[in-house]
Parts: structure tokens; sequence; C-alpha cells
């Protein structure tokens, strides 16, 4: 059985605010409200679609029409590879874990036809072994289910596996599972939310973490 390295996508493989910004603005600027900035957005990603644009609407007071996240689905995912590109050193790392025998998989709030389309437009997809979005099974992080499914689903075992993430949602979701977590320092996330996980400061330095946190178990 190979270890595991299960990864968070928005924020930890993926700069994906530009295109998730972009998609807000033609949501909601025809409907009236005042383009988003990039910190907005960031501060407003990490549960999933529906929370995001829920959040976007409740930024401008706006109430939210019934169909809005559906329609921004819509929109988002046949270009959600317009913008977002890999974090520098992301390629880099995903071939040193493999090359040192890791299996990966993507375990990310984004539902899953956006992950799954956005993953492949990059030539991110092949390193993959499973993609478990948002809306793959019936609860996400930090419910520590979503990751233990995305793992099933990968071949691998709680007992083999790391998580590296860049949210509260990624870190709790693994202690829910009893997976030791790596928090990516690059990403969204504020360090507050890396809470006891240790931080990687850049892609670079996760292969020699992972194997750590592997081995101390
Ligand atoms: O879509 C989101 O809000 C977050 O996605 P992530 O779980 O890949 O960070
Ligand atoms: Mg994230």
């Amino acid at each position: 059985m190979p270890p595991i390295l299960l990864l968070d996508l928005d924020g930890t493989l993926v700069d994906s605010v530009p295109d998730l910004l972009a998609a807000l603005d033609r949501l909601l600027v025809p409907l009236g409200a005042t383009p988003f900035t990039r910190a907005e957005v960031t501060a407003m990603v990490g549960d999933g679609v529906p929370a995001l644009v829920s959040r976007a609407f409740a930024a401008r007071a706006m109430r939210e029409p019934p169909e809005a996240a559906a329609a921004f689905l819509a929109d988002y995912t046949p270009r959600a590879a317009e913008l977002t590109r890999p974090f520098p050193g992301i390629a880099a790392m995903l071939g040193a874990l493999s090359d040192a025998g890791w299996r990966l998989a993507v375990c990310t709030n984004k539902p899953e036809a956006p992950a799954r389309a956005l993953l492949g437009s990059l030539g991110l997809a092949p390193h993959l072994a499973a993609i478990g979005g948002g809306d793959s099974f019936p609860v996400k992080k930090p419910d520590p289910r979503h990751l233990l499914a995305t793992l099933e689903a990968a071949g691998g075992r709680a007992e083999a596996a790391v998580m590296l993430g860049d949210h509260a949602n990624d870190i709790d979701a693994a202690r829910g599972a009893g997976i030791p977590a790596i928090f990516a320092g690059w990403g969204y996330g504020p360090r507050t939310m890396a809470a006891d996980a240790p931080v990687a400061e850049t892609p670079e330095s996760v292969p020699a973490l992972a194997g750590a946190l592997l081995t101390a178990r």
C-alpha cells in the first residue's frame, strides 16, 4: 500500500481567486454590485460555491436569487482555467512526490465538475488517483468523511495518508480522520488556521515534511 497525499485545491495547488472573482463580477455587477477585490474574494473561499455566492451577495447587502449558485456554476465551470494557474513550484512538488512513491488525490470543497475541468486544463489530472469534490459525497470538509471517501476512491488508507491544505477546514477534517496535516503557508488561509499543524512555507518543502510525518506515526 503506497503512502497517499491528500491535496486541497483552491489556495493550495492553484491560485483560483482570479477566475472566482471574475465569475462573481459577471454575476453580480449586472445586478448593481460594485466589483469585488482580490482580498475580499480570498476571504470568501473555502466552504464551496454555494457559500461563496451567498457571501458575495451578503457583502453587497443584496438579496440572493434562488438560482444564483447554479448560475454561477454554469458560467464558472467552463471558464475555471482562464486566469487560474498552479502556484509556483506545484508541478515540481507533484513530480517529486510521485518519484518518492506517493499516490496523490485531490480533496476539495470546489464542486467536482469545475475541479475536474480545472485540473484537466492545467495538466495536473494525470498525477491524481482520485478527485473528491465538494458535491462528490454527501459531506464535505471539515467533515472527516470527505477525506476518508476520497482516500477510498484513490485506493489509500488513513494509516498511510497525509493531508496538505490552506484552510481550517483542511486541518480540522484531517484531525477528525486521524490523518496528519501540513498547512500550505503560501495559500489563502491566515496562519491562525494552521492551529498545531506544521506550516510548509513553499511547495518545495512538502515532500520532506510529508515523509517525516509519515514515518513519525
Ligand atoms: O471551493 C472552495 O471554496 C474551496 O475549495 P478548496 O477546498 O479546494 O480550498
Ligand atoms: Mg483551499
